[in-house]
């Protein structure tokens, strides 16, 4: 288990800064999954009995595993850098210098102060260097950091410093949209606000560049691109 934290240090996230990690304790992958599950079903089974629900009940006698399978298995296994996805990359051979936009990539995380979910899309844009990335890569690489408990600032920043590491640019754009389930389902309720938060750096510094993508991004949003 320590070769997990070590692999997370190494090729995971050590190269983030204190603030755009995933605050993780030392000791978070001494166990196995497995043991996992079998606490946090202990600790959800008190939980709902604390609720007054009845567990010897049919329906709900498997839920305390189910939850538990589903946090370790499911919406948190991107905690785990052994279930980072593998990323390839190719060399620009034809030369392409454009910018290259992924958009209305679904995801649908966690937000970690209630554990409520946090559905919305990403859009992505980077200016190829030497290297270009296979496409599905930037929808895996979404994908992973969206499995996990999170805040949509860090999750903007996770994706954006993944592919700057991957592709060896800063020239990356990065815009995330989300409901926020918390915000709607409890608490304020309200159901149609959105969140959007920018994570850019290089090229996209510049108004123009920014303004060119959002262009793009809204053919595509127009249909004229299917
Ligand atoms: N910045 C940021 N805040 C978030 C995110 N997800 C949820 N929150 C907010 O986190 C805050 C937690 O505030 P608290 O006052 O501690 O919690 P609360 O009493 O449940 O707050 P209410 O939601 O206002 O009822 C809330 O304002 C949430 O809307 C996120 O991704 N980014
Ligand atoms: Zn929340």
């Amino acid at each position: 288990m320590e070769d997990l934290l070590a692999a997370y240090e190494a090729e995971g996230e050590a190269h983030f800064s204190a603030n755009t990690q995933t605050p993780l304790r030392a000791d978070a992958f001494s166990k196995t999954d497995e043991e996992k599950i079998t606490a946090i079903s202990l600790h959800f089974a008190a939980i709902m009995e604390e609720l007054g629900l009845d567990l010897t009940d049919d329906s709900l006698r498997g839920t305390p595993h189910r939850v538990a399978k589903m946090y370790v298995k499911e919406l948190f296994s991107g905690l785990n850098p052994a279930n980072k996805p593998r990323i390839s990359i190719f060399e620009n051979k034809y030369g392409y210098r454009d910018m290259l936009i992924e958009q209305d990539i679904e995801f649908i995380s966690a937000c970690e102060h209630h554990f409520l979910p946090m559905p919305g899309k990403a859009h992505i844009a980077y200016i190829p260097n030497g290297k270009v990335i296979g496409l599905s890569k930037i929808n895996r690489i979404v994908k992973y950091y969206a499995k996990r408990p999170q805040v949509q600032e860090r999750l903007s920043k996770q994706i954006y410093q993944e592919l700057q590491e991957a592709l060896g640019t800063a020239d990356i754009i990065v815009v995330i949209t989300a409901h926020h389930m918390c915000v709607s389902m409890r608490g304020v309720e309200d159901q149609s606000s959105k969140t959007t938060t920018l994570s850019y750096g290089g090229k996209f510094e510049e108004k123009d560049r920014r303004k060119e993508f959002f262009q793009v991004l809204n053919l595509g949003t127009n249909r004229m691109v299917k």
